[in-house]
């Protein structure tokens, strides 16, 4: 059968739910995904003077090919972005920047570092958002940062975060987008803390003074990204779930909720609607923790469709920031890419093709039996038939033949590492 042919059975499956399919794939080509640039390079960034991976994350495997300069890391994510569908955005880490051959302190990094990502994010279309990197850092040794007790040391980040939100403003003046810019810090305690309040008091201090100097949200957008714990910090952290949520909601700032970043058991799908009576200032990174925060890449798991079915039933598209946030260096570094980001726009296109407007009125009337009924016969609608057309319509590979690309990628480019 066709693809048009499978395309137009399963859309007039899902029309007599009431689903407007066209209506779902149009919304889906206007939904940006924020991909992480560090799935490339696992993190390494191109400092002048190399720093070991710290900040209490970790990558593993050896797969061959990672990309070792910046032409490297635009040319890997050019050849994952022509087998993704739609305009993306790409997230760039401080430790991304490009000095010339000279070392340039992270606080005294500047717009200029990064003009060949912004050339490059005009050519393709794409908008940019940044992170500091206030780990992997002798300043961060220890692996406290905006929350040292050492007034220098905690002077030192401010600045390196007041600069990256100036990167951040650039790259939205550049662009025509506003960026991004996420704090992240590793501070905690690898044992019990005997204080818990004072470095919190601290962060709050430092966090205050980075954002004192004003930026305008047309072109720069910050956000503050909490974590329940690290390798080294497996007792406390300081920027916990509590401590930010507070600190977005009464500094008026974005909340980033990482996926990876929760107990086991709880889910950030529970978490949006919790935050939205409140803030529409939510951005995600959507990673997949096994065990731990492991940075596993994205599958079309439960917790993605519901992540997805939250934005969409809540209509928070247009409002909330999609970012992806793994790292897998045991696979093809390009197909990690690939993956996660389809995986993220299939979740998102299942929640778009869900009658949910039924869904919610049999819950408000107390019509149990038939939610779940619906819920469950909806898994095993045709759902790949709408997806294979949409790739057919975006111009990008559909079903598994994006992957002989990056193969051929791996032989002529990857291989030459
Ligand atoms: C590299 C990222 O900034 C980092 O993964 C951070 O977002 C995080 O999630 C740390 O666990
Ligand atoms: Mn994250």
């Amino acid at each position: 059968m066709t693809v048009i042919k499978a395309y137009e059975m399963a859309k007039s499956m899902y029309e007599t739910l009431g689903v407007d399919v066209e209506a779902a794939l149009e919304k889906l080509k206007t939904i940006p995904i924020s991909i992480h640039c560090w799935q490339g390079d696992d993190i390494g960034g191109f400092e002048v003077q190399q720093n070991e991976l710290s900040g209490g994350i970790d990558v593993t495997g050896n797969y061959p090919g990672k990309a070792t300069t910046p032409e490297e890391l635009r040319s890997d994510l050019e050849m994952a972005l022509r087998l993704i569908p739609g305009k993306h955005r790409i997230n760039l880490h401080a430790i991304y920047a490009e000095t010339d051959g000279q070392h340039v302190e992270r606080n005294e990094i500047k717009p200029e570092h990064f003009r060949n990502w912004v050339e490059w994010a005009k050519q393709h279309n794409l908008g940019l958002d940044f992170n500091p990197t206030v780990f992997s850092h002798s300043k961060a040794a220890d692996g406290l940062t905006l929350a040292h007790p050492d007034e220098e040391i905690r002077q030192f980040w401010i600045e390196h975060c007041i600069a990256s939100r100036k990167i951040g403003e650039y790259f939205g003046k550049e662009l025509g987008t506003p960026s991004l810019t996420n704090i992240w810090i590793p501070d905690g305690y690898k044992d019990v803390p005997s204080d818990r309040l004072t470095p919190r008091e601290r962060l709050k201090r430092s966090l205050d003074q980075v954002f004192a100097v004003e930026i305008d949200e047309k072109y720069n957008i910050d956000a503050v990204e909490s974590k329940l714990f690290g390798l080294g910090s497996e007792s406390y952290v300081v920027g916990s779930h509590e401590f930010y949520m507070g600190y977005a909601l009464t500094r008026g700032k974005y909340l980033l909720m990482d996926t990876g970043h929760y107990h086991p058991t709880e889910m950030v799908s529970n978490k949006i609607s919790g935050m939205q009576v409140f803030t529409d200032k939510i951005a995600l990174h959507v990673s997949r923790p096994v065990r731990w925060d492991s940075d596993h890449v994205v599958t079309f798991d439960d917790e993605l469709k519901e992540i997805a079915n939250e934005l969409v039933r809540n209509d928070a598209l247009d409002t909330i920031r999609i970012g992806l946030d793994f790292f897998d260096a045991s696979i093809n570094r390009v197909a990690a890419w690939v993956i996660g980001t389809r995986n993220m726009q299939k979740a998102l296109l299942y929640a778009l093709l869900t009658p949910h407007a039924e869904l919610k009125n049999y819950q408000e009337k107390g019509q149990f039996t038939e939610r779940l009924m619906l819920m469950e016969e909806l898994k095993s609608y045709p759902f790949g038939a709408i997806w294979d057309y949409f790739c057919q319509e975006m111009q990008v590979p559909r079903g598994m033949a994006w992957l002989q690309h990056v193969q051929e990628y791996e032989r002529s480019e990857l291989a030459r590492r």
